[in-house]
């Protein structure tokens, strides 16, 4: 897959809903019915986190949920990449970006969110192709005024924030011309995992899918 149609479908992925819910799973059994309240409550699009165990095969049983679209984050290197796609990841997400990251994404067919903090970092980026990053770790890297000082001489790079972004604070971000949609955790808090509280959980999923940008 070339950078180009790898960026193009990951801008139509970021399109899908305001927010991409970034997930940390511990208990596979908590996958499909955390997949089914997120996408029961408008949002569609999906990042598990390779930070657990049972990651890989969460990304299996929620790939399985019927209107949703499942990614893998936290991809580091190719091996990463090799087993998100055997798990049946659609998308990847990576925190920042190597040559060997995005040659391994495009030698798998896997479109990636690749992550930048940086002018110089979302320049490299644009260089090779890609122009749908993740502006990452978003909140401490000065937020949404930075994000829009990027956008200013960078105004080809449209970008999905993510890092301490809350309810509260998406706006700021939806608000940018460079922003497509925020990646958060916000929405499938650990304690609500944890007590399986699935309707909150997708009542947390449809306020953050009304979010407007
Ligand atoms: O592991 C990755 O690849 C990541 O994408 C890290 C996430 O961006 C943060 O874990 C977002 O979490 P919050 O700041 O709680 O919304």
């Amino acid at each position: 897959m070339t950078p180009l149609s790898a960026t193009q479908k990951a801008r139509d992925i970021c399109l899908m809903a305001p927010v991409v819910p970034v997930l940390v799973i511990d208990d596979v059994a908590d996958a499909r019915p955390l997949a089914e309240a997120l996408v029961a409550g408008g949002l569609p699009a999906l990042e598990v986190t390779l930070r657990t165990e049972v990651a890989l095969e969460a990304i299996a049983e929620m790939a399985k949920v019927e209107g949703g679209i499942v990614g893998a984050g936290t991809l580091l290197n190719s091996a990463d990449v090799a087993a998100a796609v055997e798990a049946g990841a659609q998308f990847g997400v990576s925190p920042g970006a190597t040559d060997m990251l995005l040659t391994a994404c495009e030698d798998a067919d896997l479109p990636l969110l690749p992550g930048a903090a940086s002018a110089t970092e979302a320049m490299r980026l644009m260089e090779r192709g890609y122009t749908t990053q993740k502006f990452f770790p978003a909140a401490t890297s000065g937020g949404a005024p930075a994000l829009k000082a990027i956008g200013a001489p960078l105004p080809q790079i449209s970008f999905c924030p993510t890092g301490g972004i809350s309810l509260a604070t998406a706006p700021d971000y939806l608000a940018l011309d460079n922003t497509l949609c925020v990646g958060g955790s916000w929405v499938a808090p650990k304690d609500l995992v944890k007590a399986k509280a699935w309707d909150q959980i997708e009542a947390l999923a449809r306020e953050a899918a009304q979010l407007s940008r």
